[in-house]
């Protein structure tokens, strides 16, 4: 049951947990630290480190729990109120914390989610929108997809008249290795319905999302 579907049959406003598991995502298991622990240390001896060195005994283990944090989500309750008042302009919650694993490196990607929507018959408890994004950020991922799924996610549940994402990120795959390009950010943007179809909603939106 969605939070639209709750919120008819229990009143004015509504909470229900969000498990992890109603995000779609591949591959997904139970997290086995001990085996990630074993598995870090086969990998940091491959690389070359001494694991008896005293300062190192316990890296393998802080290794696995550290990458087991960053890539489990933690369920929350999504919490909805009646839109009373009608309230029908733009919502924007600006400068929400992004940190990620790029799933193609395991090395963070890091910065900022601008979540915006225009509300029908629900609006949804503020915080929720960092939550949201926390969500669907602690797992591997591209900034792609966690753009868009934040996006859909958010149109499934609230059903607003519009909603758009803005994620603007630096990846350490090709800031601190490889491509070694210090400076550079990534944008990318989901809009759906409203702020999608209407030009001056999508302009509105996209100018006060993007705004540095
Ligand atoms: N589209 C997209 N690409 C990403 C993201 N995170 C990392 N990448 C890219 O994934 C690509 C993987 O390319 P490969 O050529 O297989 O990997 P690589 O040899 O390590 O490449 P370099 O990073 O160029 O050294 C790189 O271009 C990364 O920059 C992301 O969120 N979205
Ligand atoms: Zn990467």
């Amino acid at each position: 049951m969605n939070a639209i579907a709750v919120a008819e049959e229990t009143g004015a406003s509504t909470t229900y947990p969000l498990r992890p598991r109603v995000v779609p995502d591949h591959g997904r298991g139970d997290v086995d630290v001990e085996a990630a622990e074993r598995a870090a240390a086969d990998l940091l001896t491959a690389l070359g480190l001494d694991l008896t060195h005293e300062n190192l005994v316990d890296t393998p283990g802080r290794m696995a729990r550290a990458l087991a944090e960053l890539t489990r989500p933690e369920e929350f309750d999504l919490t909805t109120f009646a839109n009373d008042e009608g309230y029908d302009e733009l919502v924007l919650v600006r400068d929400i914390p992004v940190r990620s694993l790029c799933e193609h490196h395991m090395l963070p990607f890091v910065g900022v989610a601008h979540v915006g929507y225009l509300p029908d018959r629900r609006i949804l408890g503020l915080s929720k929108f960092a939550r949201m994004v926390e969500l669907h950020a602690r797992r591997p991922q591209t900034q792609e997809r966690l753009t868009k799924t934040v996006a859909d996610h958010l149109e499934r549940e609230l059903r607003p008249a519009g909603v758009g994402v803005v994620v603007e990120a630096e990846h350490t795959c090709m800031t601190l290795r490889g491509a070694r390009a210090p400076g550079t950010r990534t944008l990318t943007s989901t809009v759906l319905g409203r702020l999608r179809e209407d030009p001056s909603s999508r302009a509105e939106f996209l100018a006060l999302a993007r705004r540095p």
